[in-house]
């Protein structure tokens, strides 16, 4: 597991509409219908996270989650954070989030 480069966070980025971020993390605000929605989608995602042995910071506020993905043990992102960030997607998306 290496740190992506500036051009490796660039072009990871392309690929993940709505991530923002530079070489130490990437994050996303997920709008969810509502309060309790946006717990169960926080939910899926630490099931998912588990699983990937990767976690990511959790912001709850009301309905607006933010995610925030490095790799701690490289001190920057990796491709575990890309993969993560594709899988917080597939889940907002599952849950009607935005
Ligand atoms: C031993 C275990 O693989 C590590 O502690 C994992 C757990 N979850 C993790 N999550 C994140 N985001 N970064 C890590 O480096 C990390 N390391």
């Amino acid at each position: 597991m290496t740190r992506l480069d500036e051009d490796g966070v660039r072009a990871a980025l392309a690929g993940l509409p709505g991530w923002s971020g530079d070489t130490s993390a990437i994050s996303r605000d997920v709008e969810a219908p509502d309060f309790l929605t946006g717990i169960r989608i926080v939910d899926d995602v630490a099931a998912a996270a588990e699983a990937a042995d990767h976690h990511p910071d959790i912001d709850i506020r009301w309905r607006t989650l933010t995610f925030t993905l490095s790799t701690h043990s490289e001190g920057g992102v990796t491709s575990k954070d890309v993969d993560l960030a594709a899988a917080i997607d597939a889940i907002a998306e599952r849950h009607g989030a935005r």
